[in-house]
């Protein structure tokens, strides 16, 4: 393609909302220009981008035996009120109202849609496993829009639906869409982890996410430092064991410590380290008041005791409620002496503890040399503490490190939630009426597009993966005034141009500085310049992220792309 005829606007300065180097990038080399807060056009080279994303996405899917369809955007709300989900999904669900008055969705995930079209058409197990997905906007109202692509009001997913006869087949869906995805990620060259995103025990396999490891994503995620484990920071359980404490238990010694307030402050004044002391936090959870337990230096996982609970809420006590319940404040609360209504839970660590700090239910007191059994009931011992980097990994393999990631997928295992509303059911084997068994499967292209950038970059622009670049060949003519050069360029183009190669030609009438500028900025992975030596048919050729140059004979040109483009 000559750049004579494309727009391709690029700015020397990096737009003042982009805060993250996708946005920069993707905006000063234009591939993409925003409308609105979180709407974005992809400008040519942006939609050439898109679509090597999407047919990558699209190969695997296909891979896999799913099938390519096309849902409406639009949306009818009856749908949504068979699934209860027309309120409860608030303003983040786009609406409008057609000519009649009538109420429809623009498209945020298409479940009810995908749903009340099978349910019309599949009636017998012989139909069955069936996986459709489609490459589509979505409309999502997010109340903050920010990085670009990465959190947009209007984006592009691949959504998959599946719909099985049973569990055991939706599970061989569900690991085939795992494959899939793996694939995928690993062809953007991408470093990723799926991620154990549900909220049971260890393993559950209800749903995964699949992140893409960077400083600038919102989740945080514990992972292993030699295998593939990786679970939400809120999910990874504690897998760590405590030596039991081989000290003589001495006699609780309760004591004053006027104004110690933080676990810190006290293990300080009492003068033992952090880990010698019990912190205790009360919470409510539904009905219940619960004091939990945790090693001073550890933190309660309010997630894993609302799981401990199979609670619907946990919260803090309140102040009024903790000095009804314990008669002091946050700052010495124990597990010593407290009220039958109180339930005293304890994280595993507590358990190997002996002779150590712990508040007195007083106002400024705490007792020294406590030890559990002895001087305070626990009523069970459980996971309740957030992992830490350097835990063991819950799989067994290397120890837990911290990572930011950006979620690029998510797999989930809906199981009969919109089958059984919406009453999609199929005939047996037996000629019996089953509800069929659902999953879903989703895949943010253009914030994949997004997140490659963030991981192929440098100070002068980006550098594209092979396969991802919107072109393969960037070819330069600095200066088309000179016949040598412009002959010779044009050429080059329509030999590579024949030979099925993917080229950019910078034909403007532009100094060559402009042009190497920009040439960085694209991040086309190989570019060939025809400049001063092109009276000698030699040109020069440069890749991208590693910055090799060296010159070419005009003839070793095409040989020398393929090769390249082959390794
Ligand atoms: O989208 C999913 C589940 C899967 C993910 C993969 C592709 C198919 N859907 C979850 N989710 C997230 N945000 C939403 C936002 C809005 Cl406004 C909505 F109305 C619905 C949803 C919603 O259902
Ligand atoms: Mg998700």
């Amino acid at each position: 393609m000559r750049q004579s005829h494309m727009l391709i606007p690029t700015l020397k300065e990096n737009p003042a909302d982009a805060e993250i180097k996708s946005h920069q990038l993707l905006v000063r080399a234009g591939y993409i220009r925003q409308i609105a807060s979180g709407i974005y056009s992809f400008l040519p080279i942006g939609r050439r981008v898109l679509s090597k994303v999407e047919n990558i996405v699209r190969e695997e899917m296909e891979k896999i035996g799913a099938h390519e369809m096309a849902m409406p955007a639009l949306e009818p709300s009856e749908l949504w009120k068979e699934t209860g989900r027309w309120t409860t999904f608030g303003s983040e669900l786009m609406r409008l109202n057609d000519r009649h008055n009538r109420e429809f969705a623009l498209g945020a995930t298409h479940e009810e849609v995908i749903t009340s079209l099978v349910r019309h058409e599949v009636k017998s197990y012989k139909q069955l496993p069936l996986t459709v997905f489609q490459i589509q906007n979505k409309f999502r109202d997010e109340a903050r829009p920010r990085f670009g692509l990465l959190r947009g009001r209007e984006f592009l997913m691949k959504d998959a639906y599946s719909f099985n006869e049973s569990y055991e087949s939706l599970d061989e869906t569900y690991d085939k869409m795992f494959e899939a995805y793996s694939n995928v990620f690993r062809r953007c060259g991408l470093n990723f982890r799926a991620v154990i995103a549900d909220s049971g025990a260890m393993g559950g396999k209800d749903t995964h996410e699949f992140m893409v490891l960077s400083e600038v994503g919102e989740d945080v995620i514990a992972y292993s430092d030699t295998s593939r484990y990786a679970a939400n920071i809120e999910m990874a359980p504690v897998v760590a064991t405590y030596e039991k404490s081989q000290a003589t238990p001495q006699a609780l010694e309760k004591i004053e410590t006027p104004g110690q307030k933080t676990m810190k402050d006290v293990a300080e004044f009492l003068g033992h380290d952090l880990k010698e002391g019990i912190k205790s936090i009360l919470f409510q959870v539904d009905e219940k008041f619960v004091l939990a337990l945790t090693r001073g230096d550890h933190e309660v996982n309010d997630v894993k005791l609302k799981n401990l609970y199979d609670a619907d809420m946990v919260e803090l006590a309140s102040e009024e409620d903790t000095k009804r319940l314990l008669g002091s404040g946050f700052g010495s609360l124990g597990p010593i002496g407290v009220p039958e209504e109180v339930e005293v839970v304890a994280d595993h660590a507590v358990e190997a503890m002996v002779n150590v700090s712990c508040g007195a239910n007083e106002e400024g007191w705490h007792f020294k040399n406590a030890t559990p059994e002895r001087d305070f009931e626990v009523k069970s011992y459980a996971d309740l503490r957030f992992i830490e980097e350097g835990d063991p990994s819950p799989d067994g393999e290397g120890i837990i490190k911290f990572a930011r990631g950006i979620e690029v997928g998510h797999v989930f295992k809906l199981g009969e939630f919109y089958s059984e509303r919406m009453n999609a059911t199929f005939l047996n084997d037996q000629g019996k009426a089953k509800t069929m068994i659902m999953g879903s499967y989703g895949i943010g292209v253009s914030r994949t597009l997004a997140a490659i950038v963030e991981q192929y970059h440098d100070e002068r622009g980006i550098t594209w993966p092979k396969n991802i670049a919107p072109y393969q060949v960037h070819l330069l003519s600095l200066n088309p005034k000179k016949d040598e050069q412009k002959e010779l360029a044009d050429q080059i183009y329509d030999t590579l141009l024949d030979a099925g190669i993917e080229v950019l030609y910078d034909d403007r009438k532009e100094r060559a500085g402009v042009k190497f500028a920009d040439s960085d900025l694209f991040g086309v992975p190989v570019r060939i310049t025809v400049g001063k030596r092109a009276g000698e048919g030699v040109v020069e050729v440069k890749e991208r992220a590693t910055g090799d140059q060296n010159e070419l004979e005009t003839s070793e040109v095409l040989e020398y792309i393929k090769n390249w483009y082959k390794a």
